[in-house]
């Protein structure tokens, strides 16, 4: 059976990558994707900007939407400091064994939980299974009609604290409407937009800052 473009990106940082060096594992998955196939990785250049936004939040306990191949896991996980964590969320097995592989290559597997399953099943279950009481930085990158729902449930179940900080990745390509709509008209998030580029691409996209005042 063909090998998956997401089974090549693994094989690509298998093959190229430093063990234990995150950053050849990033460098390794962009080359990859802006010189052979195109995939939905943040990328280098949104990169930056989330990598920006992580440092500024400092999260102790931080949460993903949308792991895909692990690429911004690992961007988030290589800043997080000693006893912080990431926990990130997909719904396609695939895709979550893979990000497995690559995330154990770039050596961040005790820093990162891979949770299987839909958000919306998930986020109600964070405080009993997987002992999360607030969450300090949250990237959302899964379904972009998710993006809304998902953070109203966050605020429902008691996650958030004043301080929280919400990334969200296609504000402008593909696209969140619903969410921006939410975010910005809603009193208790300050928003802040990033221009910036779909990855890999020309085309323009935008990531979304929102942080929780409680
Ligand atoms: O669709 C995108 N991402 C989402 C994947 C599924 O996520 C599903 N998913 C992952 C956890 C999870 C948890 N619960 C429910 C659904 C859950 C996505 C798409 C594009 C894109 C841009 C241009 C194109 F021509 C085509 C595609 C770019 C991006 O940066 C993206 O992030
Ligand atoms: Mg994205």
């Amino acid at each position: 059976m063909d090998q998956s473009k997401e089974q090549r990106i693994l094989n690509s940082v298998s093959y190229n990558a430093v063990k234990g060096d995150p950053e050849s594992v990033l460098d390794c998955i962009d080359n990859y994707c802006s010189q052979k196939e195109w995939a939905m990785n943040v990328g280098d250049e949104k990169g930056v900007i989330l990598d920006k936004v992580v440092e500024e939040a400092d999260p102790t306990i931080a949460l993903e939407f949308g792991t895909y191949v692990g690429y911004s896991a690992i961007r988030i996980a290589r800043l997080l400091k000693p006893n912080a964590r990431l926990l990130t969320i997909e719904f396609n097995p695939e895709f979550a064994s893979i990000a497995r592989e690559i995330i154990e290559i770039a050596g961040l597997s005790e820093k990162i939980t891979i949770i299987e399953g839909h958000s919306q099943d998930i986020i109600p279950q964070l405080r009993e299974k997987y002992q999360v009481d607030k969450v300090d930085f949250v990237f959302l990158d899964h379904w972009k009609e998710r993006y809304c729902p998902d953070t109203i449930l966050l605020e429902e179940c008691g996650y958030l604290k004043k301080g929280s900080i919400l990334l969200a990745d296609n504000i402008v390509y593909p696209g969140a409407p619903d969410f921006v709509k939410y975010i910005r008209s809603h009193k208790s998030f300050d928003c802040t937009n990033y221009p910036s580029h779909l990855e890999y691409m020309k085309v323009e996209d935008a990531m979304e800052k929102a942080v929780y005042m409680g």
